[in-house]
Formats: structure tokens, sequence, C-alpha cells
């Protein structure tokens, strides 16, 4: 039993992380009432069917009224505009908390938008997968991953508490951290290694050498490692575009590894490629 409770929850883009929330509170029996808002009547008509939501409005300012959290999770360009459009309608003493992978500019779109009486909480679930829409979400994404919660001086203590008691309800570690370490660790650890997925699928699947399509020929390996480039390319768009710096940051310390790899392989240093592979192979075996 939990003593944690939300009257209306209102989730702005029922995908993935929207959907898969949704799906935690409602198994974990904290919710009353759940609106989803989109723009693709289709997916909220899924989202209807499979039961994440009890109902959902095409219009976002509707779907905000009466709320008592609205979740934001839609591509996260379309913050600004859509915190625009739903903060004015929100009611006094609500919250506004967002699942968006990039916290600064999320920041920056939103806290000068703020209401009196309306808090923000910018939030991060680390825990998803390659696909999107409402058919990907599911209960359990949440369960045993962490959350990092990147509140900031305006950020009221007890709605920063209530969404950590939101987060841990669906499953989660919740982790507090200042939003340029976040934005940082998250360039490093997520950002970078789609970009490269990205890359290495189109560097790979444009080489034109040979009369057919070189990628049927891949096995384990290098499906393995580009899974995530299955990803939905609007939201990976706005992520590289707003966490520009530190992403281009890593793509140059990437860039630099690459080049010395390349040197290493054309004289022929044996030692030093042995050294760098181990050296990977540790630090990967330690993570697992
Ligand atoms: N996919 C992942 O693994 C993770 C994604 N995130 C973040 O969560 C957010 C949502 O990602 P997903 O759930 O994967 O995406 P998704 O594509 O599954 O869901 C997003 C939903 O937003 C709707 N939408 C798009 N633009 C809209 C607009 N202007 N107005 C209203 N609705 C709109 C789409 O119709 C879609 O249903 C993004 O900000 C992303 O950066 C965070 C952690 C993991
Ligand atoms: O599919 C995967 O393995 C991911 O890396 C999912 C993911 C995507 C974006 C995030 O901000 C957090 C997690």
């Amino acid at each position: 039993m939990t003593d944690f409770h939300i009257g209306r929850l209102t989730v702005i883009g029922v995908g993935l992380i929207g959907g898969s929330l949704a799906l935690a509170l409602r198994d974990a029996g904290v919710v009353d009432d759940i609106v989803g808002a989109g723009r693709s009547i289709e997916n909220l008509e899924t989202a209807l069917e499979l039961e994440i939501v009890d109902r959902y409005c095409l219009d976002p300012v509707e779907a905000v009224q009466g709320a008592d959290l609205v979740f934001l999770s839609t591509p996260v360009q379309t913050f600004g505009t859509l915190a625009g459009q739903l903060l004015p309608a929100m009611k006094p003493g609500s919250i506004l908390t967002d699942g968006g992978s990039v916290k600064g500019d999320v920041i920056r779109q939103i806290e000068p938008l703020l209401p009196p009486g309306i808090a923000f909480v910018p939030g991060h679930p680390i825990a998803g997968t390659e696909n999107s829409g409402a058919t990907a979400a599911f209960s359990s994404l949440y369960r045993d991953k962490r959350c990092i919660l990147t509140p900031t001086p305006s950020t009221p203590a007890a709605a920063l508490e209530t969404v950590r008691r939101m987060w841990q309800v669906a499953g989660s570690e919740v982790v507090v951290m200042g939003v340029e370490k976040h934005d940082r660790i998250l360039a490093a650890i997520s950002h970078l290694p789609h970009m490269i997925a990205y890359t290495l699928v189109n560097a790979v699947g444009s080489y034109d050498r040979f009369e057919e399509n070189i990628l049927e020929y891949s096995a384990g390996g290098f499906r393995d490692f580009t899974r995530i480039a299955s990803s939905d390319p609007t939201m990976w768009r706005d992520i590289a575009l707003t966490n520009r710096e530190a992403l281009l940051e890593m793509m140059e310390r990437y860039e630099s590894f690459l080049a010395e790899l390349k040197e290493d392989i054309r004289s022929g240093e044996g030692q030093k490629l042995y050294d760098f592979f181990l050296k990977s192979k540790l630090l990967r075996d330690a993570i697992l």
C-alpha cells in the first residue's frame, strides 16, 4: 500500500514514455482518472482501446482542465509551444512535469512561461526502447530503472517530492542532479551512442560496391549494436539540436579516439590495439 495518490493525470503525447507511465500508475492503483492528448487521433484511439487513458482530447488546453498533474511526453522541441498553451489553463496548485531526454533547453523553454501557483518539475526516466507510439507502451518499463529529476531554484520542494513519489511508485530509483550534469552525462551515455548507431547504419547501408543490400548479411553484432538506430527520427532530431553543445563535445572526443584507433591499425600497432580492446572489454564487463 502507498499513500501516494493522483486525482487526474493528463498525459500530453501518449507514446512509449507517457503511455508507460500512465499504465504503471494505473496498475499501482494510485490514479483516479487519466486523460490523454496528442495530435494523432489514431494513436489516441489506440491508447483508449489499450486502456492507457480513460478519455482523450485533441485540444491540449481542454485536456489539462482539472488535472492535478500534467506529464509532457512529446518530442522536446514541442515543449515550449505546448507549455505556452497549457500552463494558463492548468489549475492552481497543480504540477507540470516531463520526461524529455534533454533538460537545460526544456527548462529554458518552460520556466519563463510558468504562471504563479503552477510548479514545474523537470524529469527524465532513463528507460526506453527503440519503439514509439501507444502500442509500444508497457507498465513495467520503469521498473528497476533510474529516473533523474533536475529541479531548479524555482521548483517547489513539495512538487519535487510528489514527482519523486510518482516515479518510485512506477518502480524507479529517483536521482536528483543538476541540469548541466544531466545533459553532459546523457550526451555521453545516450545521445552519442544514438548518433554513432545512425552513422554506422547509413555508412554501411549506403555502401554500393556490390549490387545488393549488404545489410541483409548482418549478423548479431551489427544488429545488437544498431538496435537504437530504429528509434524515432523526430525525437532524435530534437535531442541532437537541443543538447547540441554537450553532444558536439562528446562527438569530438569520440572522433579523437577513432582517429587514434585508425592510426594504430594503419601502423600495425598490435600491442596498442590489444590494450585498447582489453581496456574497453573490462570497462564494459564491469557495468553488466
Ligand atoms: N523513447 C525513449 O526511449 C525515451 C524517450 N524519452 C523522451 O520522452 C519523450 C517522448 O518520447 P516517446 O514516448 O518515445 O515518443 P513517442 O513517439 O512514442 O510518443 C510521442 C507522442 O507525442 C505525440 N506528439 C508529437 N508531437 C506532438 C505535438 N506537437 N502535440 C501533441 N502531441 C504530439 C505523438 O503523436 C506521439 O504519440 C521525448 O521527449 C523523448 O525525448 C525519454 C526517455 C526514453
Ligand atoms: O532504447 C534504448 O536502449 C535507449 O537508449 C532508450 C532511451 C532513449 C532516450 C532516452 O532519453 C533514454 C533512454
